[in-house]
């Protein structure tokens, strides 16, 4: 077995009586087990936070704490003592170079010895020793670069060599910024990572990305991207992925590059058999329920042999040049293997992640496609022939070709990875039966099952219900019929359904479930009143908006409605044709106060950076929707705000909805300023005004149309229907009818048009509202903030959050005096 090196391990696991990995399976392997620090193992995997607990057994059942008896406490010392004194002769023998190594290395009982204040300073050192080395190594290579210009492969390679030195151990230790960062936490809200740096940055200043096994190559596309440093989500599942070979449950939070997470590992392993010239297999030895322990001994051993060193994963031998793929291409015409299946929910997410992906694999050679519903099926066709090794797909649409034996799809019995990203929702009952049958597929032969690498995400993996009314009434008495679900159940019921192995559960969700940067707040209104108070929302605070509707019919009149009020809203449902789907996306994208009208299909996945403002115009239908509608906007680490419009007949949906979010407070009212209203409903009154009398214009359009063509097959004359000529039937009550709506309408229009060519909010209007505490409130934020920042949203809600706080500690004050 081999050793294990570990710093300030923790298990809080209580009874755990798990000795053979098949006992781990049988036992609910996959179980959470929260470690404290990391756990470094010398086979290659990094397995740090939340993991299966056959990892730990194959690695040192010593960190597991076993049940009572299996060892007494007397032995327990005797060890860890033993332990100390080895680990302080090695400190002596060491050089002063290796004191960053064993400040790694310490167990627990070291801890123990060692005085913090020790500790502290030996870690002040460390920091210290490593700002040199690296400023060191900068200089370095600048000075190289600037000397002599290498060519480009000796370049990866000196890289390589700084990147990834000999001491494997070294690969596998967290970056030194990240010893600051509690993973482990799964509810707490240290602060992430810093994303978004959209510029370009050079392959050096990616340390944060060290030790995780991500390919030279790879880090290329990623650092032209900007990214300095891995995501949470990325950091705590890329080693167990990419090194350990490990399949993946992720849960964590909207925005947090769950795409990524999966898309390096998926890149990393296609190069990584390509190099080996294999068509597929990545686990090369599976782990079936109930092998012997010396089968899983050597499947571990075979396993390891597979996981090369990320030196070699760089090395890319046969990465061709454009003109010699596209020639590659003609030659090998379905002949190519498939490594890879990515499902999404929706076509619009699996465009978006087949963008990523090909971001990401822009120096690897490796080709991507997307297949879905809504397009041309021949064309499709045509981009499956190219033979891409990644194909993203929506699950209908990929069943049809599969079945028409499609040359490349029919190969996904092979494939050596399966991403099912949304994973919640493709499996829901009722959506995606397609799902279904590719899963019987795919999970048709064991072997090929076990070789496989599952990635499975959302943001609401773990996201569970409270029972249903229904079943809490039948549930009386001392032994309840129904049982709630737990996460853990939820867990293990995909693990079963999708056929998963060797998982590694990383759940970074807070019990909020929502972005922790999302501002989130609500507003009151009737049914009639939810237009006014949108129509004031998107005026008072332009910006990216997105506006949720529950159906495709709301979507409709909304982008009726605020078409004629001016608002160039776009809408995106079902039910229209996918090209323009896809166009008004873009049109979203382009336009910094883009209005976007969706149902729940734009939900999920979506990534238009810098949306504002979430509108939910009615309370969504579930909790996941809730979650998944809000996380449109607050995506990496910027700031953003969703409003839910709630009627009185919604109150029962919010309650559920807020129960199952796990919230002890309501949403906070956002602060409308009343005075505007009057002017708010003017404009959206005439609005409809307009919109009731043209759906008149257009109904008695078509029964004219449909009248004349009847009378013309007849050979009929029918007075009246002429009034255009404004002659002889000036007459017919119809016509006059007509002619006076027609004025009419004109003449709203006209009214609609004066009113909206004027400003709605007067220059100097002063952001100021009327707070609970009786002030005029302004929004607070530093002085240089220009009107515009003044007016956001955000900020505007911060500050009505703020007051809510202070009138809330006055009323107790009150109270106390009292
Ligand atoms: N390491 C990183 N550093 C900075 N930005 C990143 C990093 N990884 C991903 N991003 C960016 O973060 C944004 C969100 O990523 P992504 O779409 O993968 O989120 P997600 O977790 O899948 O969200 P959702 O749950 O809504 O699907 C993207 O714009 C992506 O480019």
């Amino acid at each position: 077995m081999p050793a294990v090196k570990t710093k300030k391990i923790k298990v809080q696991q209580k009874s755990i009586k798990i000795k053979t990995i098949g006992d781990a399976l049988e036992n609910k392997a996959w179980e959470k087990v929260k470690i404290k620090g990391n756990i470094i193992s010398d086979d290659g995997g990094g397995f740090e936070g939340l993991i299966g607990l056959e990892v730990l057994e194959e690695y040192d059942p010593k960190l597991v704490e076993t049940a009572k008896g299996k060892r007494s406490r007397k032995e327990k010392r005797k060890e860890s003592k033993l332990e100390a004194k080895k680990r302080k002769l090695e400190k002596q023998s060491n050089s002063e170079t290796d004191t960053e190594d064993k400040s790694d290395i310490e167990s627990d009982d070291d801890a123990e010895t060692t005085t913090p204040k020790n500790r502290k300073e030996r870690l002040a050192e460390r920091k210290l020793n490593l700002i040199e080395k690296r400023k060191a190594k900068r200089e370095k290579r600048k000075q190289k670069k600037n000397e002599n210009k290498p060519d480009a492969d000796v370049q990866l390679d000196q890289s390589n060599e700084e990147e990834y030195p000999p001491d494997r151990f070294a690969l596998l230790r967290p970056p030194v910024e990240d010893n600051d960062v509690n993973i482990e936490t799964s509810d707490d809200e240290t602060e992430a990572p810093q994303l978004l740096n959209a510029s370009a940055i050079s392959v050096d200043d990616l340390e944060g990305w060290n030790g995780l096994g991500v390919p030279q190559v790879i880090l290329q596309a990623i650092a032209e991207k900007g990214f300095k440093s891995p995501t949470e989500i990325q950091a705590m599942t890329l080693p167990a992925a990419i090194l350990g070979k490990k399949d993946i449950l992720g849960a964590a939070e909207t925005g947090s590059g769950k795409t990524l997470a999966f898309g390096i590992p998926l890149l990393a392993g296609i190069m990584e058999l390509k190099s080996k010239n294999l068509r597929s297999g990545i686990r090369k030895a599976p782990k079936v329920k109930g092998q012997t322990q010396d089968v899983k001994s050597k499947a571990i051993e075979e396993d390891r042999e597979l996981t090369p060193p990320p030196e070699e994963l760089d090395f890319y031998p046969s990465l061709p040049t454009e003109d010699e793929a596209s020639d590659s291409e003609d030659d090998q015409e379905h002949n190519g293997p498939l490594y890879a299946v990515v499902l999404t929910p929706t076509r619009e997410l699996a465009v978006q992640v087949r963008d990523h992906l090909v971001a990401a694999a822009k120096y690897t050679g490796i080709k991507v496609a997307a297949i879905f519903g809504g397009l041309a099926v021949a064309k499709q066709e045509r981009l499956l022939k190219r033979c891409p090794e990644i194909v993203v797909a929506t699950p209908g649409r990929l069943w049809e070709l599969y079945q028409q034996e499609n040359p490349h799809l029919n190969k996904i019995e092979d494939i050596s990875f399966l991403v099912i990203d949304e994973t919640d929702r493709m499996v829901e009952k009722g959506h995606f039966e397609e799902l279904r049958s590719l899963l019987k597929v795919l999970n048709a032969n064991e072997e090929k099952k076990q070789t496989r690498q599952n990635f499975i995400f959302s943001a609401t993996l773990t996201l569970v219900h409270d029972l249903p009314d229904h079943m809490q009434r039948r549930n009386v008495g001392k032994r309840p019929k129904f049982i709630k679900q737990t996460p853990g159940m939820k867990i293990q019921g995909l693990i079963e359904e999708l056929g998963i192995s060797q998982p590694k559960i990383v759940d970074i969700t807070r019990s909020q479930q929502t972005a922790h940067n999302l501002t989130e707040c609500r507003l009151i209104c009737s049914i009639d009143q939810k237009d006014y108070y949108l129509y004031y929302f998107v005026q008072r605070h332009p910006g990216r908006t997105i506006v949720f509707c529950n159906s495709i019919d709301c979507v409709k009149r909304l982008t009726t409605l605020f078409g004629l009020l001016e608002c160039a809203p776009l809408p995106l449902h079902a039910n229209m044709v996918q090209k323009q789907r896809l166009k008004n996306l873009e049109r979203f994208r382009d336009n910094p106060n883009g209005f976007l009208i969706a149902t729940d299909v734009a939900a999920r996945g979506l990534d238009i950076p810098n949306v504002e403002h979430v509108i939910h115009y009615q309370v969504p239908r579930t909790s996941e929707n809730y979650v998944h509608r809000s996380g449109r906007t607050a995506r990496a680490n910027k700031n953003g705000i969703t409003v839910m419009l709630m009627e009185p007949g919604e109150v029962k949906n919010y309650v559920k909805l807020y129960k199952t979010l796990d919230r002890s407070e309501d949403l906070p009212l956002f602060p409308v300023s009343e005075k505007y209203l009057r002017a708010v409903k003017e404009r959206v009154n005439l609005a409809r005004e307009v919109d009731k009398l043209e759906l008149k214009q257009r109904r008695t359009q078509s029964e004219i149309g449909w009248m004349k063509k009847h009378a013309e097959e007849m050979d009929m004359i029918i007075d009246g229907f002429n009034d255009e000529s404004g002659s002889d039937q000036d007459e017919d009550a119809f016509v006059i009818e007509r002619r006076r709506d027609r004025m009419h309408l004109e003449n709203i229009r006209g009214q609609l048009r004066s009113l909206l060519s004027k400003p709605m909010f007067p220059s100097g209007f002063s952001f100021k509202y009327p707070t609970s505490t009786g002030q005029l409130q302004m929004p607070a934020i530093g002085n240089s903030a220009t009107d515009t920042d003044k007016g956001s949203a955000v900020n505007v809600m911060k500050a009505a959050i703020e007051d809510l706080k202070e009138a809330k500690k006055n009323r107790n004050k009150k109270r106390k005096l009292a």
